[in-house]
């Protein structure tokens, strides 16, 4: 979910682009810090990875029998919204084969140049993760097809008519792709998963799990209400949790006694402005653009996100999946609707 921006005028020239220089340089800091936070969360094995237990269950099974075969796995395709637990699946994998994890992502790879330097520097076995497999140049899906297959990567010497392609065999490798748009994806590229992984919302008692592990490794004491509180608008998404979860200790150390309870929990989530829902700024934006300017639809995605000041791309895998599963948003082939829910959330009276 993009965060909060701020404009700032730094004026012209050097020194202005110095100071916005600057400025970057510390709003990187602060993102790195959050991906520090998050990724000592990780849980490392399968066993401690919560819920999903049809998804854990049946990778578990490729798992296992591939070691048994002494083989690489099938190629893993993950599908589902953002911050679910791709990326901790494919360290999972990984780990779980005793071998190494390479991660690269769709936008890296613009050019089958990009590709043909990632696939032949692995190593026998290795794990290669690519997020966002769908946003790949398609130049390098058609190099993909042939590494996934063939273990084999064709290397284009030359230019125009005179180019030939010479073949450079690479070491089995067990691809693992993530996507928040499985949809996107050429059926050609899709069949050569092995297995493809569907990851939903957590219930709220799995990120209530989530939670307790999170409280022990952060060591904050927290009620058992307490996380049952966070875990409820925690918009079925671990990553979401866990970032609640520390912002929850950040109030209840500055301004209580370090104790994660119910009442710290509830202040603490309404300072930051997330309501009983679990919804945030976005979600709410959005619903309140499609009821007050649209008069609750139908109306268009592009149209919709511009009215937010958001990318499409953003309004459609972050903020509607979990306005859809909450039965907020209904898809239209006309457009987004709202549904008698969003109004009465909202405290709105529905047109006629
Ligand atoms: N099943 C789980 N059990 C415990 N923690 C989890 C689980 N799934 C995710 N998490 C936690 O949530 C955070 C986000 O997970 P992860 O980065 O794997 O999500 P993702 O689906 O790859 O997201 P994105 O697509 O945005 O990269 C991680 O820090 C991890 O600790």
């Amino acid at each position: 979910m993009s965060e909060e921006s701020y404009e700032v005028d730094f004026g012209e020239g050097t020194a202005g682009a110095e100071a916005q220089r600057l400025i970057d340089a510390r709003i990187d800091t602060a993102d790195q810090d959050e991906r520090a936070a998050e990724a000592a969360l990780r849980p490392k094995g399968l066993d401690e990875f919560v819920g999903q237990p049809k998804v854990r269950d049946q990778l578990s099974l490729v798992l296992r029998a591939a070691q048994a075969r002494g083989r690489a796995p099938d190629h893993v395709l993950l599908s589902g919204p953002p911050g679910l637990g791709k990326t901790t699946l494919a360290m999972i994998i990984a780990h779980e084969l005793g071998t190494g994890l390479r991660v690269t992502s769709g936008p890296a790879i613009q050019h089958a140049g990009d590709l043909a330097a990632i696939l032949s520097s692995l190593e026998e076995g290795e794990v290669l993760f690519i997020d966002e497999i769908h946003r790949m140049a398609r130049a390098a899906e058609e190099m993909l097809y042939v590494a996934m297959e063939d273990f084999r990567v064709d290397v284009i010497v030359g230019k125009g008519p005179g180019a030939t392609a010479i073949p450079l065999d690479i070491p089995p490798f067990t691809l693992v792709g993530a996507t928040t748009r499985s949809g996107l994806l050429p059926a050609p590229l899709r069949d050569r998963f092995g297995f493809t992984g569907h990851l939903d919302f957590y219930s709220d008692e799995d990120l209530a799990v989530v939670l307790r592990r999170s409280a022990a490794l952060l060591g904050v004491t927290a009620a058992e209400e307490g996380l049952t509180e966070i875990a409820g608008r925690s918009r079925g998404t671990p990553r979401v949790a866990n970032r609640l979860l520390r912002r929850v200790r950040d109030y209840a150390q500055v301004r209580g006694d370090g104790r994660i309870d119910l009442a710290a929990a509830r202040t603490a989530l309404g300072i930051y402005e997330v309501d009983e829902l679990g919804l945030d700024r976005l979600d709410r934006a959005v619903l309140t653009m499609l009821c007050t300017r649209f008069g609750g639809g139908p109306v268009g995605l592009g149209t919709l996100a511009v009215s937010v000041g958001e990318e499409p791309d953003t309004v459609e895998t972050v903020a509607e999946p979990y306005l859809v599963r909450e039965g907020l948003i209904a898809r239209t082939p006309r457009g987004r609707v709202a549904t008698a829910a969003a109004w009465a959330h909202l405290g709105l009276t529905a047109p006629g």
